[in-house]
C-alpha cells in the first residue's frame, strides 16, 4: 500500500469540509474521486499533497512521495516548453526531459514560451511536468481541462503507463478518462455536516431568479 488514509477531516480556510475519509491505494492502482461542485475534491488533494493540514485522521505515504498538479498550470511563462521541463527537472532532481516532451507530443512546440501557447498546449505541458517528478504518486485536479479529444486519450496513455511502471494515482475529474481498471471514490458521504455537498441553482438568487 503507498496511501492509507483513516478517518481525515479536511478544511478549506476556516470551514471544515470532509470527515472521515477513509480509503487506501496501492502501487498500480488509480482512484477516480467523484463529488458534485463543492464537495471537496480539491480540498482532499490539497491535504494529501500537503499544502493544507488535516483537522484529524491518519494520513500515510512515503515522504516526498505525491506530485499534486492542481487546477492552474503553474508555469512560468517566460521559459520555453524545454526551459519549463528542465526547470522542474532539476528542482525533483531528474534529467531526462524528452520521455515528458515525447509523451505529450510537445518536441513541435518546445522553444515557444509557455505564456504564448494555448490553453490545451499548457494544460499538456502542465502535466508534462508530472513526468519529471520521478514521484510515484500522482495526485491530479481536472487533469482534462482544456484538452482535445486526442490529448485526454494520450493523458490517459500516460497514466496507464504510470501504473504499470508501479506508479499510482489519485484523479478528481467529472469526466470518464477511460482508465478501466481505475476505482471509483465517491466523496459525498464524507461532506462534513452542515456544509451544502454542492451548489445547487436554487441556492443562487441570481441564476434562481433567471430561470
Ligand atoms: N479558497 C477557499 N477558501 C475558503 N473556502 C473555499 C475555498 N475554495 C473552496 N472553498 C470551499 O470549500 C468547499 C470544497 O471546495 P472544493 O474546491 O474542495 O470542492 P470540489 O469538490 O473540488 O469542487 P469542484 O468540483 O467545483 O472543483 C466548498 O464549499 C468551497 O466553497
Amino acid at each position: 500500500m503507498v496511501l492509507s488514509v483513516s478517518d481525515l477531516a479536511c478544511a478549506r480556510g476556516p470551514a471544515q469540509v470532509l470527515a472521515g475519509v477513509t480509503f487506501s491505494l496501492d502501487r498500480g492502482e488509480a482512484l477516480i474521486l467523484r463529488g458534485p461542485n463543492g464537495a471537496g475534491k480539491t480540498t482532499l488533494l490539497r491535504t494529501l499533497a500537503g499544502l493544507t493540514p488535516p483537522i484529524r485522521g491518519r494520513l500515510s505515504h512515503a515522504e516526498d512521495a505525491i506530485a499534486y498538479a492542481a487546477h492552474a498550470d503553474g508555469l512560468k511563462a517566460q521559459l520555453t516548453v524545454t526551459e519549463n521541463l528542465r526547470f522542474w527537472a532539476d528542482i525533483f532532481g531528474q534529467h531526462d526531459i524528452e520521455p515528458a516532451l515525447l509523451a505529450f507530443a510537445l518536441h513541435p512546440l518546445a522553444e515557444r514560451t509557455a505564456g504564448e501557447l494555448s490553453a490545451g498546449q499548457k494544460r499538456r505541458l502542465s502535466l508534462a511536468r508530472l513526468l519529471v517528478t520521478g514521484r510515484p504518486i500522482w495526485a491530479l485536479d481536472e487533469p482534462t481541462v482544456s484538452l482535445d479529444t486526442e490529448n485526454t486519450a494520450r493523458f490517459a496513455a500516460v497514466v496507464e503507463t504510470h501504473l504499470a511502471r508501479g506508479g499510482s494515482a489519485i484523479i478528481a475529474t467529472h469526466i470518464d478518462l477511460g482508465l478501466p481498471s481505475a476505482r471509483t471514490l465517491d466523496i459525498t458521504p464524507y461532506v462534513a455536516k452542515g456544509i451544502p455537498a454542492a451548489d445547487t441553482l436554487a441556492d443562487d438568487p441570481f441564476l434562481g431568479a433567471a430561470l
